[in-house]
């Protein structure tokens, strides 16, 4: 980034909520579930959200995602402000930010083929040519380590890990700049999660994309991130480098947090590269 560049995402002062009927005559109101939110992710970013279940994770994601009406503040994607997107948020932007949410299963539909389900996104942003989505389709198959003959199958000839590196392909065929990742590896088993994030963070080296990663496991979360913003009751209490959250927290909360769960190994960029290649050797030998 340079000097004038702006951060890829900017939110400031963010109040968001859900919208509530506000009586017969009163239309609706918005009763909000996170306030105050000051946060910007940079290119290539991977910026974490952790905090203990209802803290107001996704309700960060579903705005960043304009899902939700903002009740004040502001959001800004390149330098562009997009608080009051809402409905008719510009197609151009539903493409450059993505998400994986937890269940894979639920996400796709069981009555389409894979090939479909990536299809879709691709046609609904203007692909028509079959050779050009034929090549997409196979080089999706190839960055998430499924094989070409998956495309010809239903969600539920996959396994959990293999449907969620289905949902990872389709949201990154559009080449999203950012992609939300909400408990995106919760519902796997630990060495399905472990492939899973080192995954997401090897195509995050190969396409520069941006990962706001919202998760519960903070051993996951210290794996993958560069920066962590720990959430309580709506607020962010704190925002820092995730070595600097891990092993030297200041706010009482942070701390607490950090107790309850069992210390990991610290890793940074270039270790996790290094562990993720060992990883994929042992993979390869066994
Ligand atoms: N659809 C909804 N309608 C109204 N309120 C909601 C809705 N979804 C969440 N909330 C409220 O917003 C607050 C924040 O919830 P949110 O789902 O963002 O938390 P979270 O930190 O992501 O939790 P979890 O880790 O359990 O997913 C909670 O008080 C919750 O009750």
């Amino acid at each position: 980034m340079t000097a004038a560049e702006p951060p890829l995402l900017r939110v400031r002062n963010l109040v968001a909520g859900y919208p509530k009927q506000a009586g017969i005559f009163g239309g609706t109101k918005i009763v909000p579930a996170i306030h105050d939110i000051n946060v910007e992710i940079g290119r290539g970013e991977t910026l974490a959200f952790v905090g203990e279940s209802g803290s107001g994770k996704s309700t960060t994601g579903r705005a960043v995602l304009r899902l939700l009406p903002v009740a004040s503040g502001s959001i800004e994607f390149e330098g562009q402000d997009i608080t009051h997107w809402g409905k008719r948020t510009p197609l151009e932007y539903r493409k450059d930010v993505q998400a994986i949410f937890q269940d894979p299963s639920a996400s796709l539909n069981p009555r389409h083929l894979i090939s479909h389900s990536i299809e879709l996104p691709l046609r609904r942003h203007g692909m028509t040519s079959k050779k050009e989505i034929r090549r997409k389709l196979e080089w999706a198959m190839d960055m998430v380590g499924l094989q070409r003959d998956h495309l010809n199958r239903f969600p539920n000839e996959l396994s959990g890990g293999q449907q969620q590196r289905v949902a990872i392909a389709r949201a990154l065929v559009l080449d999203p700049k950012l992609v939300v990742c909400d408990e995106a590896v919760s519902a796997l088993d630990l060495s399905t999660q472990g492939q899973i994030i080192n995954l997401l963070a090897d195509l995050q080296e190969e396409t520069g994309a941006s990962y706001l990663f919202i998760a519960h496991d903070l051993g996951l979360v210290r794996h993958i991130a560069d920066r962590v913003g720990v959430m309580n009751q709506g607020r962010l209490v704190e925002l820092g480098e995730t070595e600097q959250i891990f092993s030297n927290p200041q706010d009482d909360y942070t701390k607490r947090l950090l107790k309850a769960t069992p210390a990991s190994t610290p890793l940074g960029r270039d270790a996790r590269r290094a562990e993720r290649q060992r990883a994929r050797l042992d993979l390869a030998a066994a």
